[in-house]
């Protein structure tokens, strides 16, 4: 007789859960080679869309296996700046891990404007018709406007607090996003290893750098998609500065939540 659906037996033991483009489909991709992890691409975001939630939990779930040895992950990469998902997962299991990668917060910026501009479809989006510099300024001015969303969705400061009042910070692990871009990452998926009490499997052998692409690639399953990786953006030096230094208070404030400093 099939055994009967028991949604704890499938929910998700972790989730990566951001920050949007600072790497989560790479970590996500190099994460499902472990023979011990199962994932799957689509990213519904039952717990941000209220369409999703409204369904419920064993609806969303029903598609996933149950645990058993393996670990469950799912990537939502937004949820990190939505403060309404930590208390709804809390709600759900307060024992889930999190796996947060953040890169250098003006790297992560650029690259949220140039997805808004090319991906997004949403009519009337500013960033379709505005340049870099026109939307991270007030009109007419050199004062930073502190609420565009690609820029408030760097202030990891902010979005980790939230995340803090729900979950304690043993069960986030912090990946450099940087080092995971710059240096082979079989180091950092070592660590998730680790942090998920799941078998040694990743060596830096399984990775090779792809000049073509710019990035790591697994030896064995290649590159990601054409979609990720952009090269044809530079930022005027004296703006970068300025919002180099407008970072500079959240990315402190943001070690210390951590506990660790990325020197940004
Ligand atoms: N190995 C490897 N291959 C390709 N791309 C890599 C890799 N590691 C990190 N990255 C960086 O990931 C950035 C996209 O981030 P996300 O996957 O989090 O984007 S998304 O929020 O899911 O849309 C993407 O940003 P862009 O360069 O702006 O496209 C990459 O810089």
């Amino acid at each position: 007789m099939p055994r009967a659906f028991r949604s704890k037996d499938r929910y998700p033991k972790c989730f990566i859960i951001g920050a949007r483009k600072a790497g989560t489909t790479a970590l996500q991709a190099f994460l499902e080679r472990h023979p011990q992890i199962w994932t799957r691409y689509w990213e519904d975001g039952f717990f941000s869309r209220e369409d999703f939630y409204t369904r419920g939990l064993n609806r969303w779930l029903h598609p996933l296996p149950a645990n058993g040895s393996q670990v469950n992950l799912v990537k939502v990469a937004e949820y990190f700046h939505l403060a309404r998902v930590p208390p709804r997962m809390f709600a759900v299991n307060n024992a889930t891990r999190f796996l947060l990668i953040v890169t250098d917060p003006v790297r992560r910026t650029i690259s949220d404007y140039l997805f808004m501009r090319r991906y997004t479809k949403q009519p009337n989006l500013a960033e379709h018709s505005h340049s870099f510099e026109e939307m991270l300024f007030k009109p007419g001015t050199k004062e930073i406007d502190s609420s565009w969303p690609c820029l408030t969705r760097s202030m990891y400061n902010r979005h980790f607090a939230v995340w803090l009042k729900w979950f304690p910070r043993a069960q986030f692990m912090v990946i450099d996003g940087d080092a995971f871009i710059g240096d082979n990452p079989a180091r950092q998926l070592q660590q998730v290893e680790t942090f998920l009490n799941i078998q040694p499997y990743f060596k830096s052998n399984d990775f090779f750098y792809n000049e073509t692409k710019g990035f790591y690639c697994h030896r064995q399953f290649g590159c990601l998609g054409s979609g990720k990786g952009h090269t044809d953006f530079t930022l005027e030096p004296t703006v970068e500065e300025t919002l180099r230094e407008f970072f500079k208070p959240f990315n402190r404030n943001f070690y210390n939540l951590v506990g660790r400093n990325f020197n940004w």
